[in-house]
């Protein structure tokens, strides 16, 4: 069987990286082509990518995921800084080319895919919900992807419960104190040395609190889903949002 030809955007940073290596070891795949910023997009015609990877950086990968829709190149993409007005744009590009299949996948590891599920089933039964992520301090945005969709996928889930707006007597505060306001949800952001990628999902009722912890101790946590992503993206037209859709998860 013909090998799936995938290509990495991003492929000299800390993700893009691993992904490079784990590309090339999967016996199902070749790896076409690596590139980084300046390189020409062409490459990836040039090159008969099927697949591109895209690990860049939020300001970049509007660009890349024109090209790549434009010309039928199925995309993987892992960089964050989605917004509503993004996803629409996303969302025309793939309606004008409908054999292609976009996968965006806020967190490519089965821990955070699995805090996400458990978050949301839980929000319901408990008064208040804050997310608290922490990252290493090279990270350009925050609140992390991660963080941002756990929290509207928590102010989606109490919302359809019809769940009271959460306890909250703060009366003065300085700025950033009680976090950013994701659909109701606090999130806060820690970034510091040492760290890579971390999330805590704190839950609270009468008399009782529920933690949800997941920790990235490496990056090689986001290849496996990095690698299903590519191999089912493919018979996979329009656009995917989050891995969980790729994964039989009975949760
Ligand atoms: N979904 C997930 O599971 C994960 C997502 N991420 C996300 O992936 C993204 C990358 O993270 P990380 O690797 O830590 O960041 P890095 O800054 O280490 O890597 C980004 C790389 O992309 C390059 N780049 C920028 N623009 C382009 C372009 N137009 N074409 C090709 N390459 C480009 C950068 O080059 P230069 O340095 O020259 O600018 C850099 O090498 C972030 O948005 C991060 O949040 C990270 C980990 C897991
Ligand atoms: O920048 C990172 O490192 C990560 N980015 C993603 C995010 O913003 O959620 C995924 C993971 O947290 C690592």
């Amino acid at each position: 069987m013909s090998k799936l030809r995938v290509a990495v955007l991003g492929a000299g940073g800390r993700i893009g990286s691993e992904a490079v290596r784990a590309v090339e070891a999967a016996d199902d795949m070749e790896l076409v082509a690596a590139l980084g910023r300046g390189d020409k997009l062409e490459t990836l015609t040039e090159a008969g990518a099927q697949v591109v990877v895209e690990l860049t950086t939020p300001d970049s990968v509007m660009g890349n995921l024109d090209f790549c829709v434009g010309h039928g190149i199925h995309a993987v993409v892992g960089t964050t800084g989605w917004t509503d007005d993004r996803l629409a744009q996303l969302t025309a590009w793939l309606a004008d080319s409908p054999k292609t299949g976009v996968l965006i996948a806020p967190n490519f590891s089965i821990g955070a895919v699995l805090t996400m599920k458990f978050a949301e089933a839980a929000a319901p039964y408990f008064e208040s919900v804050e997310v608290i992520e922490l990252h290493h301090p090279k990270k350009v945005d925050a609140p992390s992807g991660t963080a941002a969709r756990t929290a509207q996928l928590i102010a989606a889930a109490r919302e359809k419960a019809g769940s009271a707006p959460q306890p909250d007597a703060t009366a003065t505060a300085l700025d950033g104190a009680r976090g950013a306001d994701v659909d109701g949800v606090p999130v806060h952001s820690v970034r510091l040395r040492g760290l890579l990628a971390h999330q805590e999902v704190l839950l609270g009722g009468e008399g009782e609190t529920l933690t949800i912890r997941h920790d990235s101790l490496h990056h090689s946590s986001f290849m496996p889903g990095i690698l299903l992503g590519a191999r089912r993206v493919v018979s996979a037209p329009g656009l995917t949002f989050g891995l969980e859709h790729f994964l039989d998860l009975n949760v």
